[in-house]
């Protein structure tokens, strides 16, 4: 028989859960005190009365609201239920569980990374974390069946594991979005190129979705602050590198000893080269002014073939391939050509 669920919260999550509930054909009531937009036939009247019989308590609201729902719940709940958080955030909230629950009541911390608008949007996987927990493993496998009947992929995580993790993706996000919407980096555009669509995607969701998870992300998770400054003196070290001109993005990988040296051998070498090409152009120019004089064709088509093959033989008594060098050599006498003046071609 499936258990009924309290569902204690009607926010942006409550009611896209609600709607999985209603789609998997999950009974649940549904207790709000603020708003009275909850469908007669879902709301509860008191909290007292939405928890009567449910054999899952769903927390589907600010983690600085937890403590005192909790406290006043307490008394009216028994070992047989199972209460479980939804916040973006889990040590704190799984140690209000622990300190107010206990060993107790069955709780379990739980974060669906999901809401409103990806399941408007249809993106698949459907994924919630479920931290593992000692006191009450019964209540994480009751947590991962319900996420799975509505369609979910569930991870284990431990809330530090999770916080840690969500540092990077949630916390950053969100600090960036609503970075971008201060700076007002997309007002009033009369166009712009496709590359600012990440950027414009953020400002919207900070502007639409997450107003209220910002204040949750980035002061409810420990980790978060540190997050913060990193990105920051990233930024401040990306735009100090603008102002000095150097280009700002990321350093080259430090070359592995001797490298360095070895490049500038090859730069002496080249530089040799260049000169040699010079001196050749020079020759080629002189030999020109020769054939001319005495009326000889110019190009020499027999000259060069066998110039190519005596460079071909000698590739190959010094152990290099004789083609990839009669490339290099057919490459030297376009040079050496160019370099001779018009007309004593
Ligand atoms: O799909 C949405 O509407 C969401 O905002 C989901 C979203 C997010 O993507 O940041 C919001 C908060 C949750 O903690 C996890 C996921």
């Amino acid at each position: 028989m499936t258990e009924s669920i309290a569902l204690l919260g009607y926010g942006r999550f409550g009611r896209a859960l609600s709607g999985l509930l209603l789609v998997a054909g999950i009974p649940h009531r549904v207790f709000e005190p603020r708003q009275d937009d909850v469908p007669d036939a879902l709301r509860a009247p008191t909290l007292a009365e939405s928890v009567e019989g449910a054999g899952l308590v769903v927390l589907s609201m600010p983690v600085s609201g937890m403590r005192s729902v909790l406290e006043e719940l307490r008394p009216r709940l028994s070992p047989a239920q199972t209460v479980l958080d939804v916040g973006s955030v889990k040590v704190r909230p799984v140690q209000v569980l622990a300190s107010v629950l206990g060993r107790d009541i069955p709780w379990v911390g739980t974060h669906p990374l999901f809401g409103p608008a990806s399941l408007a949007r249809g993106d698949l996987p459907r994924r919630t974390v479920v931290c593992p927990n000692e006191l009450h493993p019964e209540a994480v496998r009751k947590a991962r069946v319900l996420f799975e009947r509505i369609g979910c992929e569930v991870t284990e995580l431990s809330p530090d594991a999770h916080d840690a993790l969500m540092v990077r993706t949630h916390v950053l996000t969100f600090f960036l979005a609503h970075g971008l919407l201060k700076a007002e980096a997309g007002k009033d555009l009369p166009f712009a190129p496709p590359s600012f669509q990440p950027v414009a995607r953020l400002e919207e969701y900070a502007r639409l979705e997450v107003p209220h998870l910002f204040g949750v992300v980035q002061s409810e998770n420990p980790y978060a602050r540190d997050a913060r400054v990193r990105l920051l003196e990233a930024l401040t070290q990306l735009h100090l590198g603008c102002d000095s001109g150097r280009s700002g993005a990321p350093e080259p990988v430090a070359a592995p000893p001797g490298l360095t040296e070895v490049r500038e051998c090859v730069d002496a070498l080249d530089r040799e080269l260049v000169q040699l090409l010079n001196r050749r152009a020079q020759l080629i120019q002189q030999a020109a002014h020769l054939k001319a004089e005495h009326g000889l064709p110019l190009p020499d088509a027999e000259r060069e073939a066998s110039l190519l093959e005596t460079r071909r033989q000698w590739a190959a008594e010094q152990g290099m391939d004789a083609d990839d060098t009669e490339d290099v050599f057919r490459a030297v006498l376009r040079f050496s050509r160019r370099a001779v003046p018009t007309g004593s071609r």
